[in-house]
């Protein structure tokens, strides 16, 4: 790994804790990416010092979740989460628990942590504390549950879908117990707030092994508990790679077309994320009848390679390559409406018509002329155009 700014602001975070006389170590996800040899960015500390404590320790701290036993503290550069040892409260329903217990041990600490590949500590100097096996598990590629499976899962349902997107991130297999109990618990899935799913589905839809997550949401018995027909095409998946989650949603709707409305609530879908979607979906259709100079123009690269991607899924015969799209959209005598040579104070300026919806009529006539390269784009020939096909009309 190299040494990421996080990872030294957190040491220099432990280093002033430990001064003060009390432990601090890094902790959770910063560690297994470690051991993993992956640049880490999140670096999460936790201490034997309670959060009164930590406040006093550092100039500059934000409560971000105090009641957890969590301050952000910012002194050093970057904000570095430090939270208190204590034990996991139970998700009884949609809402995180209001309080935790702090334990005085880290011990205890890494005890209620969800996977051993994510119980495991560092010291400021590199020393690892592993006392689930992690780093066994991280070698053989291992997603299991620390200590009793059924526990960890009824402490927090959404760990079922974290071990689903942990597979699909890292490539690795959940282990058999720990699969077993979430094919028990999985309906308790149920209680989980959306929002959280959302976030889950939304990270395995970037991982390297998109394959490996839906699978696991199939054998896991998890999909039966959420919305969407995960086995459909299950086999494309295993070529599906994306670095948007924006694209994993679209695919998973283009997928379920007949049920687009009820995943679309069910998940939460951003307006961002169902912008996209809408995009894509007219692309997707819009492909199947040809696509003309307007809808390159209209739709962005990644919009126009979705629906292509999507069209070769359908095993729609595809009459150009892949490459074409990025070339065509290039070449368009115009990228976007500000770069059309008028707007509408020249329109206005060229007639004595008031302004109303025939503006935009007739910068849109302008846009798809100039795409076609019937008229070039600038302000002589655009007039020309204008007087003549426009300025009779009613
Ligand atoms: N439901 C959860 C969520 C988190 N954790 C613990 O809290 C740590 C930090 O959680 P989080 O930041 O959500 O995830 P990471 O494991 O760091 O992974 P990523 O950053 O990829 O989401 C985890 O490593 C794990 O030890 C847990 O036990 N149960």
């Amino acid at each position: 790994m190299r040494r990421t700014k996080d990872w030294d602001a957190a040491i220099r975070v432990i280093e002033k804790i430990e001064k003060a006389g009390f432990e601090a170590v890094i902790v959770g996800g910063a560690v297994r990416d470690f051991l993993l040899d992956k640049d880490v960015n999140d670096v999460d500390v936790a201490t034997s010092a309670m959060p009164d404590e930590i406040k006093k320790i550092f100039h500059s701290t934000v409560d971000v979740g105090i009641a957890h036993g969590t301050v952000l503290v910012l002194d050093e550069g970057q904000p570095i989460e430090v939270t208190t040892y204590r034990t996991e409260g139970i998700y009884v329903d949609f809402r995180r628990p209001e309080q935790v217990t702090f334990v005085k041990s880290l011990e205890k600490d890494l005890e209620r942590r969800d996977f051993t590949i994510n119980a495991m500590a560092m010291t400021k100097t590199g020393e690892l504390i592993d006392l689930y096996g992690g780093r066994q598990d991280i070698e053989n590629g291992l997603i299991r549950a620390v200590g009793d499976p059924n526990t960890r899962f009824r402490e927090d349902a959404l760990r079922m879908l974290r071990a689903v997107r942990f597979s699909a991130q890292l490539g690795f297999t959940i282990e058999k117990n720990t699969l077993s109990a979430i094919v028990q618990d999985s309906e308790l899935i149920e209680f989980i707030a959306k929002e959280r799913i959302h976030m889950e589905l939304s990270k395995m839809w970037t991982a390297k092994n998109v394959y490996e997550g839906v699978n696991a949401l199939i054998v896991s018995n998890l999909a039966n508990y959420l919305i969407g027909d995960f086995k459909k095409q299950l086999e494309d998946w295993r070529y599906f790679t994306t670095s948007s989650s924006e694209v994993g949603w679209a695919y998973l709707c283009l997928l379920n077309r007949k049920i687009l409305s009820e995943l679309i609530n069910f998940y939460k879908l951003s307006n961002k994320e169902k912008n996209f979607l809408r995009n894509v979906l007219n692309a997707y259709d819009a492909f199947l009848n040809r696509w003309s100079e307007l809808h390159y123009f209209q739709y962005d690269l990644v919009t126009l390679e979705v629906a292509y991607d999507f069209a070769v899924w359908q095993k729609v015969k595809v009459p150009f390559k892949k490459e074409h799209i990025a070339q065509v959209k290039s070449n368009l005598p115009i990228q976007s409406t500000s770069q059309l040579a008028i707007n509408g104070n020249h329109l206005k300026e060229w007639t004595t018509k008031k302004g109303g919806p025939w503006l935009k009529v007739a910068l849109d006539a302008a846009i798809l002329a100039v795409l076609k390269r019937h008229i070039k784009n600038d302000e002589e020939h655009l007039k020309e155009w204008f007087l003549h096909e426009f300025n009779d009309e009613g």
